[in-house]
């Protein structure tokens, strides 16, 4: 395994797409130089050497030149030394007497040996060698190293892909060395314990799961990405008191809510938007608005399948290496690579009750989402958003199939007036009496506070509902809005916070041009578990509620008129710096799927929480092989961060 394992890692060297041709060489030798091969394969390196002698020390940079000069020249050498290979053909009869004393014509040798090998067969020859110069020239083209895929071993590490080098933010693009599709948990332990026993300081892998992050923390400068979708994606149900699906980390969470409706069963804790893993929802935390009642996605796992930054496969829960389990879940993918994932079941509503209120007041707003979360045992889902102009109106509009009759006054450049909406659900099981349902929603509603007739309420499929952002980003696909810049940013506020971070956040933007959405909503400390690595804010006070803030921004570079170019998108990501800083320094708030430039920045972030998480991390990845985009743990030049240029 080792020798294998020491090609993959060449890879990342000019030097190892030497020793390929160095490979092919050596098998060839002896067609192409005859009985006395041999010799000349002593002047080639052996393929692997490098990495074989290298268990403490490195592939230094010194090392790596050498061995390409060696290997060059050794090449080189030895093509060169075909050239007498055709005299035979056009030789006399005394000439080859002459030359059977000379060492270096080897296929007189050859010729003497056979002695009856006939002029055609000669040609013959001649041509089967310049064919097989021609394969080992191609072979040998840098083009080639780049374009195909390199099979070594038992794992079959491949180039690198624009997909591997992107995300949904398209803010940063860092290319990594080459692309691991793991067809199973042993490939991704085989790929870390061999990083990770090597001591090889630049080699970085990180997972990627569907890609959606913003700052490229699922990317990895020069080092190994891990395509989590090539595992294979069987979903293993169990149905009894309490139910739950055993899913790949690799799997969406739309392929396990699809699968497990035909069960009557559905996940009880789901982000907004289902395109995205399991392992990389659990890597961060997964909100929405049923995390009031269930909790974050991380609070509805009963056990993972883990591969450590060790190589190690450990399946682990809260009774079973419960340190690894909590270190993991909001881990940032820095502990190990989740393969599998054991989620919490709940039996599935038929349909919900889906209602949307419109406020002017941001009091009445944040009041009403509290009273909401306070009534778990008759709502089922909270969230709200911002209106802040027509645009948004329209587009928060375009899965909620109502006829909202909404038009208020946005106000002048110089004094916009902006406005808010709630949103609930209540689940209608088939079992449930229509009417009960209505009932229950007009006594939710009678207590809230909106503007005067303006709620809307209709009912839809429980599948439409959770995947309802699907519909709009078909509709921003369809017009070219999907694929643009994404400057988001998520923060956790305090709820004594709350007014403080809107006055903040509406200093920093203009309504009338802001392009996406401003979602605000409340959760209950009460279902976070605290001794996961996700980060809360700190308060002093008692307060259950706090809030989740996303400035989900889109930028178009294309648009006509108010295209977003690099200036403009590095002015967003600055001024949502400016509200992240501010925010957290006299709020307390903390950003949710967090972007820090520095490590010192990650510290802040953690506050007295880093420690844990720095243990952790020499614990269960000691080498920093994992997670390198998040940049909380930089190792060498590859832990360097760039800002957009
Ligand atoms: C349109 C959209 C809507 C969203 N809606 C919500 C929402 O409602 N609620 C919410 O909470 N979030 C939401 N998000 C954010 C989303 O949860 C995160 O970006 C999440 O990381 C995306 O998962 P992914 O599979 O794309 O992960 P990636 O972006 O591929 O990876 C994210 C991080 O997790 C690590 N990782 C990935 N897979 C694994 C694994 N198997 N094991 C260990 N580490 C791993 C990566 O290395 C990286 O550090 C949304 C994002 C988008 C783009």
């Amino acid at each position: 395994m080792e020798v294998a394992l020491c090609r993959h890692e060449s890879l990342t060297t000019i030097g190892n797409g030497m020793m390929r041709m160095v490979s092919v060489l050596r098998l060839l030798s002896p067609i192409l130089l005859g009985p006395n091969h041999s010799v000349w394969l002593s002047i080639l390196p052996i393929p692997g050497e490098p990495c074989r002698g290298m268990h403490s020390s490195k592939l230094s940079s010194f090392s790596a030149l050498i061995y390409i000069v060696q290997s060059f020249s050794a090449s080189f050498y030895l093509l060169f030394l075909m050239k007498p290979l055709s005299k035979p053909h056009i030789s006399s009869s005394a000439d080859r007497v002459q030359n059977t004393h000379c060492v270096d014509t080897p296929s007189i040798f050859l010729q003497e040996a056979t002695g009856r090998i006939t002029q055609t067969m000669e040609i013959a020859m001649v041509c089967t060698r310049v064919i097989l110069l021609i394969l080992i020239l191609s072979l040998c083209s840098p083009y080639k190293f780049i374009q195909s895929p390199m099979d070594f071993g038992p794992l079959n590490l491949l180039p690198t892909t624009t997909t591997a080098s992107s995300d949904f933010g398209r803010i940063l693009f860092h290319s990594p060395s080459a692309v691991l599709k793991p067809q199973s948990t042993r490939d991704i332990s085989l790929l870390l314990s061999f990083l990770s026993a090597s001591s090889l300081d630049k080699v970085t892998v990180a997972a990627r799961g569907a890609g959606h992050s913003i700052h490229g923390q699922a990317q990895a400068l020069d080092g190994i990405v891990v395509e989590m979708s090539s595992l294979p994606s069987a979903i293993e149900f169990y149905k009894g008191d309490v139910s739950y699906a055993d899913v790949s980390g690799g799997a969406l969470w739309i392929e396990l809510l699809e699968q497990s409706l035909k069960l009557g069963l559905a996940p009880r804790s789901l982000t907004d938007y289902l395109y995205l893993t399991i392992g990389g929802t659990l890597s961060n935390a997964g909100i929405s608005g049923q995390t009031f009642k269930h909790g974050p996605q991380i609070s509805n796992v009963l056990q993972l399948e883990v591969v450590t930054g060790r190589g190690e496969i450990v399946t682990c829960s809260l009774t079973k290496d419960e340190e690894l389990f909590n270190a993991v879940l909001g881990g940032l993918g820095q502990f190990g690579i989740i393969t599998r994932a054991r989620i919490l079941l709940q039996e599935a509503p038929h349909k919900v009750k889906w209602v949307r209120a419109f406020y002017d007041d941001f009091g009445a707003f944040t009041k009403d989402q509290e009273l909401l979360v306070s009534m778990p045992d008759s709502v089922d889902y909270v969230e709200g958003f911002i209106v802040l102009n027509e645009r948004s109106l329209h587009s928060s509009s375009i899965a909620f199939p109502a006829n909202v009759d909404f038009n208020p006054d946005f106000g002048a450049m110089s004094s916009p007036k902006i406005y808010y909406c709630v949103e609930f659900a209540v689940h209608v099981h088939q079992t449930t009496n229509t009417n009960a349902v209505e009932h229950a929603v007009r006594v939710i509603s009678g207590q809230m506070s909106h503007v005067a007739s303006q709620l809307y309420s209709v009912e839809v499929s429980y599948f439409d509902f959770l995947n309802r952002v699907r519909m709009e980003e078909m509709s921003l696909r369809s017009s070219g809005l999907w694929e643009v810049h994404h400057p988001w940013l998520n923060m956790f506020v305090p709820k004594a916070g709350i007014n403080g971070f809107r006055d903040l956040l509406m200093d920093s933007i203009s309504p009338d041009n802001f392009e996406g959405l401003i979602l605000i909503y409340p959760l209950l400390r009460h279902k976070w578990d605290t001794n996961t690595s996700v980060v809360l804010p700190e308060t002093g006070s008692t307060d259950q509620a706090m809030y989740v803030v996303g400035i989900l921004r889109s930028a178009n570079p294309n648009h006509p008129v108010d295209g977003c170019s690099h200036r403009c998108l590095r002015e967003l990501l600055l001024r949502h710096r400016h509200v992240a800083d501010a925010a957290a320094g006299g709020l307390g708030a903390k950003q949710y799927l967090a972007h820090h430039p520095t490590p010192g920045g990650w510290r802040r972030h953690f506050g007295r929480r880093w420690e844990r998480f720095a243990e952790r991390k020499a614990r269960f990845d000691p080498q920093r092989i994992l997670g390198p985009g998040q940049g909380i743990f930089p190792k060498g030049s590859n832990g360097a961060r760039m800002q957009p240029s």
